[in-house]
C-alpha cells in the first residue's frame, strides 16, 4: 500500500470510528483517573467515556490496571487498604465519588461479575432473591418471585434450574453458577455490569455460553467486561479500550482496534509481540 492510500484508508477508519462514538450516548465517563497502591501508581490520567448499552472490552498485558480501573467504576477499590483513587467518573453525570453518594446504591446501579463464580452458599432462589430483598424491590413473595425467575430467564438459566430452586448454588456446574452470578447482578435492575474475566475459570462450551449471553444483555445493560482473550474481546464487544503500564493507550471501534490501532503498542499487542 503506498503512503497515499494508507492515509486514505486511515482517514476512513477514523471518521468510522468518530460516527460510532457520535452515535452514542456516553453513560459512564471517567476525567483524569489516577490510582495508588500506597506509594505505587496503578493508573496514569485515564480518560474515558463508556457508551450505553454496548459492550467494551478492556484488554491489555498482566498488571497494565484494567481491573484496577473497572474496580474504580463501583467503587470497589475503596474496600482495599492504601488505594487511592483521584480524578472523577460519572455515572449518568452523577459524580460516583461525590462524598453524598450512597455506595450501597452505585453498586446496585453498577453490578460485577467476578472472574471466578461465586454464588452465596445458599439456595439458587436466595441467590437470586437477596439483592432485590435487601433493596426493597418487591413487594411481596409473589413479585420476588417473578424476579427470581425474569433473571434467571434472562440469565438463560431458568429451564435449567426451574425445578431445583431450592438446591445449593454451589451444586451447580462452574458455567451455571456463573450464569447464577449473573442472574443475581441482573436482579436488582443494575444499570451497568461490570465483568472481570467473567469466563476465565470455564470450559470452552460455558465459555460461548456467556459470550452468546453477553451479547443478548446488551440491548438493556452497559457492560464493560476485562479479557485476556483478544478472540473474545473480538467477539463479544462493540468498542475496545487497550491499557498498557497503567495507561489507556487506545480506545476504539473493535474492528478498527483489531485491524488498524493507531498506536503502535496496540499494535504489537494485538500481533503477539508482547503480553
Ligand atoms: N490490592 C493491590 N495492592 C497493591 N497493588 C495492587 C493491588 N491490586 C493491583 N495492584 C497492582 O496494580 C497494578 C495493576 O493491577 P491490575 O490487577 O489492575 O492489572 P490487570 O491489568 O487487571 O492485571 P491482570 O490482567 O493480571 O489481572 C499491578 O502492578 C498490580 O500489581
Amino acid at each position: 500500500m503506498n503512503d497515499a492510500s494508507m492515509s486514505a484508508e486511515m482517514t476512513a477508519n477514523l471518521s468510522k470510528s468518530l460516527d460510532f462514538d457520535q452515535a452514542a450516548k456516553p453513560k459512564v465517563v471517567a476525567k483524569d483517573v489516577n490510582v495508588f497502591y500506597g506509594e505505587k501508581q496503578a493508573l496514569f490520567d485515564v480518560s474515558i467515556d463508556i457508551v450505553e448499552k454496548s459492550v467494551t472490552a478492556f484488554i491489555g498485558p498482566s498488571g497494565c490496571g484494567k481491573s484496577t480501573f473497572l474496580r474504580c467504576i463501583n467503587r470497589m477499590n475503596d474496600t482495599i487498604e492504601g488505594c487511592v483513587v483521584k480524578g472523577g467518573i460519572s455515572l449518568d453525570g452523577d459524580d460516583i465519588y461525590a462524598p453524598s453518594l450512597d455506595v450501597v446504591e452505585l453498586r446496585a446501579r453498577v453490578g460485577m461479575v467476578f472472574q471466578k463464580p461465586n454464588p452465596f452458599p445458599k439456595s439458587i432462589y436466595e441467590n437470586v432473591s437477596y439483592g432485590p430483598r435487601i433493596h426493597g424491590l418487591a413487594r411481596g413473595k409473589t413479585e420476588l418471585d417473578e424476579i427470581v425467575e425474569s433473571s434467571l430467564k434472562r440469565a438463560g438459566l431458568w429451564e435449567e434450574v426451574k425445578d431445583r430452586l431450592n438446591e445449593p448454588g454451589t451444586g451447580l456446574s462452574g458455567g451455571q453458577q456463573q450464569r447464577l452470578c449473573i442472574a443475581r447482578a441482573i436482579a436488582v435492575s443494575p444499570e451497568v455490569i461490570l465483568m472481570d474475566e467473567p469466563c476465565s475459570a470455564l470450559d470452552p462450551i460455558a465459555t460461548a455460553r456467556i459470550e452468546e449471553l453477553i451479547d443478548e444483555l446488551r440491548a438493556n445493560f452497559t457492560i464493560i467486561i476485562v479479557t485476556h482473550s483478544m478472540q473474545q474481546a473480538a467477539r463479544v464487544s462493540q468498542r475496545t479500550a487497550f491499557f498498557h503500564l497503567g495507561i489507556l493507550v487506545e480506545l476504539g471501534a473493535t474492528e478498527q482496534i483489531f485491524t488498524n490501532p493507531s498506536d503502535k503498542r496496540t499494535q504489537d499487542y494485538i500481533t503477539g509481540r508482547f503480553g
